[in-house]
């Protein structure tokens, strides 16, 4: 099994063109529950995406609903990185069968979504900073998960 990384309703190609290079360099799939704030094929999206994309392991899902549907029969977990999480990420315990959920830029997740995931983990940051781009957010958290569940040694 590996680590999977999906975006909620992303807003800004430009974030997950970057994840999506990111994925493909790692090796790791990318999931992106639509409706997305971009059209499929944006010119951003494939700027920062750059020709990575051609490797890269890219799902679409209609909804939520139809993303949740596919998760249950996968039997995976759903781990939400939020600001709003009491669990520093460092603490927390991946497994490599995780999916790692990311909010969209504007407003994060709606609150069922964030009630039904199975953990919700958090960057701490410093007293006033509100959140990071999702993008560096997606880069840190895939890195400690990487390094507790072995999916680093390429
Ligand atoms: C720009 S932030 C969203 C800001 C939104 N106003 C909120 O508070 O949820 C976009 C996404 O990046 C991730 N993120 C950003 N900073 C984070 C942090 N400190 N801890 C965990 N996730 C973070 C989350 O997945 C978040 O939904």
């Amino acid at each position: 099994m590996s680590l999977i990384l999906a975006l909620y309703e992303p807003d800004i190609a430009q974030n997950a063109g970057t994840l999506a290079r990111l994925c493909a360099c790692l090796g790791l799939p990318l999931h992106i529950i639509e409706p997305a704030g971009f059209p499929v094929g944006d010119a951003g999206f494939r700027r920062a995406g750059m020709d990575y994309l051609d490797r890269a392991a890219i799902r679409r899902h209609a909804s939520f609903a139809a993303f949740e549907d596919w998760r249950r029969s996968e039997g995976r977990r759903l781990v939400l990185a939020t600001t709003r999480g009491a669990l520093p990420y460092t603490g927390f315990a991946f497994a490599d069968s995780d999916i790692i959920l990311l909010g969209r830029e504007s407003a994060g997740v709606p609150e069922a979504v964030h009630e039904g995931a199975e953990a919700r983990i958090v960057i701490p940051l410093v007293a006033g900073a509100r959140s990071i781009n999702v993008a560096l957010a997606g880069a840190m958290i895939l890195g400690e998960s990487l390094r507790q569940t072995g999916g680093d040694k390429l």
